[in-house]
């Protein structure tokens, strides 16, 4: 008999990219659907659902203890409200999460199967039951450089990030493309004289930017269009001495190392176990593709053949870009990305630092291996244990 599979948060962003690929990948083949919503119980159910074609109440513990299995994209408010209660109330299913708000409890695993199948198949053996999405830059980082961590080659990371505007969800890729269409029009006369001088043209756009209302910048808090964002979540560097790691630190720069580590299975946090890695996120004017410069410091001299075959060996959706400017301005960039499994990594060189230091360049669809994609596949694993 097909599992029941309680599906929460499946017409948002993310909820919607998951089902297309639950859709396209057949996954609605291998279980029973019960849907639920958290603003229309009663309501009918989307064209996946077979026998349970209602739309159940998202915060009924008694309808989600029917569920063998939940997988929500509902986010940390909703998870932070329910799964307590669930679990109270005896459930004993397997959670899948997009929400970042169980990721670090001892017994959820982060899940990311083609980098941490040795951990899932560890928690699963010991009785796991919380499967949590990682962070969007983390996942499609690992996803490209993954093998490097693998073959225990990386003494440290820097990363430094250009996250897009759906990282902040649906509201804010509004905001920036309404933002683009408010300074394209404040300037689009001078823009179609080829005689114009663009010194106007910036003199313009920037007193425009600067002059947006606060509900043109209501989810940003600051313009985004044309401009970029150098902190990304909470500071949670406040109270610490500025002599120390982690003080002036963004929840985002800290997730880097904090889920990196504990993606592979190594020590947590700030520990002497883990694998230093830290840098600054930043959110740049880009829709829905994360890129990421990064710096290695390795264990050893490598040559970049040997480095580009292991990352290009890794997985199937990895792709090794030549470090030419064709090749890189062609394939490297979230327009070629967005909307693909594929995850480039380019710009491999060894730094001017030495021969241990080297730099690639990385670009993941974020609603896809960022959040979607790791959870249908844990599913299918949890589906085939
Ligand atoms: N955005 C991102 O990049 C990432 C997000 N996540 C996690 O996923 C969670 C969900 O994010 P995201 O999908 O962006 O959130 P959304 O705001 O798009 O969707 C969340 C919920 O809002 C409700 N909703 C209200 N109005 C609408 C509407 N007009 N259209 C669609 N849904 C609506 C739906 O619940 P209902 O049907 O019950 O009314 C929906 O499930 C986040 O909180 C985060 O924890 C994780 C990784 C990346
Ligand atoms: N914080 C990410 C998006 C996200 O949802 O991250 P997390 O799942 O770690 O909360 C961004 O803004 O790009």
């Amino acid at each position: 008999m097909s599992k029941l599979v309680g599906l929460v948060g499946w017409r948002g962003m993310v909820g919607s990219v998951l089902m297309d690929r639950m859709v396209q990948e057949k996954d609605f083949d291998l279980i029973e659907p019960l849907f639920f919503s958290t603003s229309n119980a009663g309501g009918k159910a989307p064209a996946q659902a077979k026998n349970e074609t209602t739309l159940q109440d998202a915060f009924n513990i008694d309808a989600l203890k029917r569920c063998d299995i939940i997988l929500t994209a509902q986010g940390g408010d909703y998870t932070n409200e329910v799964y307590p209660k669930l679990r109270a109330a005896g459930w004993n299913g397997h959670w899948i999460d997009a929400a970042s708000s169980l990721r670090m409890e001892k017994n959820a695993v982060i899940v990311l199967d083609p980098v941490n199948m040795p951990v899932i198949q560890n928690a699963l053996a010991n009785g796991g039951k919380d499967w949590i999405g990682g962070n969007c830059t983390v996942s499609c980082m690992l996803m490209g450089v993954g093998a490097l961590y693998k073959a225990g080659l990386v003494e440290w990371m820097s990363t430094q990030t250009y996250q897009a505007a759906s990282g902040g969800g649906a509201q804010h890729m509004r905001e920036l493309l309404t933002q683009y269409g408010t300074l394209n029009a404040e300037v689009a006369d001078l823009l179609h004289d080829p005689k114009s001088a663009i010194l106007e043209i910036d003199r313009k756009v920037i007193a425009k930017q600067r002059s947006l209302t606060a509900a043109e910048t209501a989810n940003f808090g600051v313009p985004l269009g044309g401009s970029l964002i150098p902190w990304i979540d909470k500071d949670l560097g406040i109270g610490k001495s500025q002599d120390e790691p982690g003080w002036g630190t963004s929840k985002e720069e800290w997730k880097g190392m904090a889920e990196t580590n504990k993606i592979l299975g190594m020590g947590e946090g700030f520990n002497s176990a883990a694998i230093p890695v830290d840098g600054f996120c930043v959110r740049v004017g880009a829709m829905r593709c994360h890129s990421q410069a990064l710096t290695f410091k390795l264990r050893k001299n490598v040559p970049v053949a040997d480095i580009e075959a292991m990352i290009a060996a890794d997985n199937q959706w990895v792709k090794v870009v030549p470090n030419t400017r064709e090749a890189t301005i062609q394939d490297l960039t979230p327009v070629a990305v967005t909307g693909t499994m594929t995850i480039p990594v380019g710009r491999i060189r060894k730094l001017a630092m030495g021969p241990e230091y080297v730099g690639a360049f990385t670009v993941g669809d974020q609603l896809l291996w960022g959040a979607a994609e790791p959870l249908r596949r844990m599913l299918c694993i949890l589906l085939s244990a």
